[in-house]
């Protein structure tokens, strides 16, 4: 069988003492008074498929540009395979594909590739790229006439010319339709089936929840939830009662079947739910609860519950991870 740079990426992975294929600590990077990454502790292992999720603004590019060596973080420390960004990029470890930029208009499809592939020492070969990429059809085209999606799978193939241990891609379909989307994403699919690790930033649910093995939720500069896209979906997928009732036991609530989550404001109630029925049958009849109401979640009041200050009991496995290796750290550092 053919050996690949990425077979040996994968090999060196698995047996160095670092093997993520991203340990990224405490990350924080201000813009003069926007704390726009603020503390985030990210680790993937290598293999994995990851989505940064969240909305403008969230701090995905900026953690992106600090997890590719584009700019550094005020504080905190990142490992790419365990070497510093700038030495991953350096050794052909990660590649990115980004939103715009970096293309010539006048050229054709296969001498953009010519021209990156003669930066590197050693590259794939320029028609197998193209073949993974799904652009071996438009080789003799001009970049300038080839559409949004074709000039993203023209990036996504030159990104592939190292054939990195790690791709990262930053909300890559943006402005891309429905056809451009899911082709590039199938070019993108078949080649991660290799063991390819892949971490990609985008607005949509949709998108993460097709794509991704793993949704890191980022908020405000926080990573606000970490798990599964299962896990993830049935944060978003759920319903949340709301009712006035006076002295409400949150314990109580919390215990009712399908109940994930518990909120309480003076004589407001709002409990996330996956059987909004039963939970309103229960607070009509055997409390003293009105104003019953009942609204479907969505990303946005997911966003919003995590984010809020009042709306820290929505966790998963990775939030309650990542946390109970903060406060391990913060013990070690106080002894
Ligand atoms: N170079 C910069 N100078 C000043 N503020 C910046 C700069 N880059 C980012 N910011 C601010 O940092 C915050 C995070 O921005 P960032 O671009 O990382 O978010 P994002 O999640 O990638 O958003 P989007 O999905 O809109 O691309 C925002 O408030 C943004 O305005």
């Amino acid at each position: 069988m053919e050996t690949t740079e990425l077979d040996a990426t994968r090999a060196a992975a698995t047996s160095a003492p670092s093997p993520l294929a991203v340990d990224a600590t405490d990350l924080h990077k201000g813009f003069g008074s926007v704390r726009a990454v603020d503390g985030v502790t990210l680790r993937v292992e290598p293999g994995e498929i990851v989505a940064f999720l969240g909305p403008n603004g969230a701090g995905k590019t900026t953690a992106i540009d600090m997890l590719l060596g584009l700019s550094h973080p005020d504080s905190g420390e990142v490992r790419v395979f365990g070497e510093s960004p700038r030495a991953a990029i350096a050794h052909g470890l990660v590649s990115a594909v980004l939103q715009t930029g970096g293309l010539l208009k006048d050229i054709t499809v296969k001498e953009t590739l010519d021209l990156t592939a003669s930066l590197f020492a050693d590259t794939r070969p320029i028609a197998e790229v193209m073949q993974r990429a799904g652009i071996a059809e438009i080789a003799a085209r001009r970049v300038g006439l080839c559409s949004g999606g074709q000039q993203q799978r023209l990036r996504f193939a030159m990104a592939l010319l190292s054939d990195p241990g790690l791709l990262i891609l930053d909300e890559p379909t943006t402005g891309m339709d429905v056809e451009g989307r899911r082709s590039f994403w199938s070019a993108i699919r078949a080649d991660a089936q290799r063991g390819r690790t892949v971490l990609f930033a985008t607005h949509y649910l949709e998108e993460a929840d097709e794509y991704a093995d793993r949704i890191v939720l980022m908020s405000r500069g926080r990573i606000v939830a970490d798990g599964t896209t299962a896990e993830i979906k049935n944060l978003v997928s759920g319903r949340v009662v709301r009712a006035t009732l006076a002295g409400a036991d949150a314990v109580a609530l919390a215990a009712l079947p399908g109940v994930d989550d518990v909120e309480i404001k003076g004589d407001r109630i709002a409990l996330h739910t996956r059987d909004s029925d039963a939970v309103a049958r229960h607070l009509l009849t055997t409390t003293t609860a009105r104003d019953v109401e009942i609204t479907a979640q969505n990303l946005e009041s997911v966003f919003v519950a995590l984010t809020s200050d009042t709306g820290a009991g929505i966790d998963t496995p990775g939030t309650r991870a990542a946390r109970n290796e903060a406060a391990r750290n913060s013990e070690g550092s106080r002894s």
